[in-house]
């Protein structure tokens, strides 16, 4: 389980959000919204340990994030903004060097995880010329190959068509199915039971 006692966050002088606290259990998504600037992203990347909150504690299974360190980062998958796509690689060089560093990643999926995120393709092809859309699957891609039981989404959503956001909601179905955790910010509606769904709004 995943929880925030509360938490405040402040970039630069400005005070972001505070006394914020959730509780984040398996098989729940907890969908983050918020105007532009709000700090939906501040608060994913403090909740990765990417960035520290001002107050309060983030707890992995009880302990405080702080004191597992590498423990806690072992059990989750970030997808911030960037694509992290290295252009000159292949989609399949691309999926071995994100996951390299995963000691649970499955690299034998990396085919069929191509072939059914639409990639399967461009194979043999420089991951730059694939189109934006097509690299934000790239991106999404690693999820299918490591198991993470936390994913944290910044916008994984963005730039992809009607087809591939029905497939990514699948993909989150599947996860949460499983007894994963989601944490996800997006400007559209997530098509998710709403049983395991949780809206918290950051101003
Ligand atoms: N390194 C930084 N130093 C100072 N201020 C920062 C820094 N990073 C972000 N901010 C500020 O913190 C606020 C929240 O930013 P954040 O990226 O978390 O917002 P957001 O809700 O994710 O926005 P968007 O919907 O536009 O992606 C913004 O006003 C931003 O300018």
């Amino acid at each position: 389980m995943l929880e925030a006692v509360d938490l405040e966050c402040v970039r630069g002088d400005r005070p972001l959000f505070s006394r914020l606290s959730f509780s984040l259990k398996p098989g729940e998504l907890m969908h983050v919204t918020g105007v532009n600037g709000s700090g939906k992203t501040t608060l994913l990347r403090t909740l990765c340990g990417l960035t520290r909150a001002h107050a309060g504690e983030i707890r992995w299974l009880g302990n405080a994030i702080h004191k597992l360190g590498d423990d806690y980062r072992a059990q989750l998958a970030y997808i911030g903004h960037a694509n992290g796509i290295q252009g000159d690689l292949t989609p399949v060089e691309n999926l071995h060097v994100a996951t390299s560093l995963s000691g649970d990643a499955d690299h034998a999926r990396i085919g069929t995880t191509l072939e059914r995120l639409g990639l399967a393709a461009y194979h043999h092809f420089p991951s730059k010329i694939l189109s934006q859309g097509q690299k934000r699957r790239l991106a999404l891609a690693r999820l299918l190959v490591e198991h993470k039981p936390l994913w944290i989404l910044d916008e994984p959503l963005s730039g992809l068509d009607v087809d591939s956001v029905a497939l990514m909601t699948n993909i989150l179905i599947e996860h949460l199915s499983q007894g994963g955790m989601i944490v996800i910010t997006s400007h559209q509606e997530i098509d998710v039971d709403t049983k395991s769904i949780l809206h918290i709004r950051v101003t």
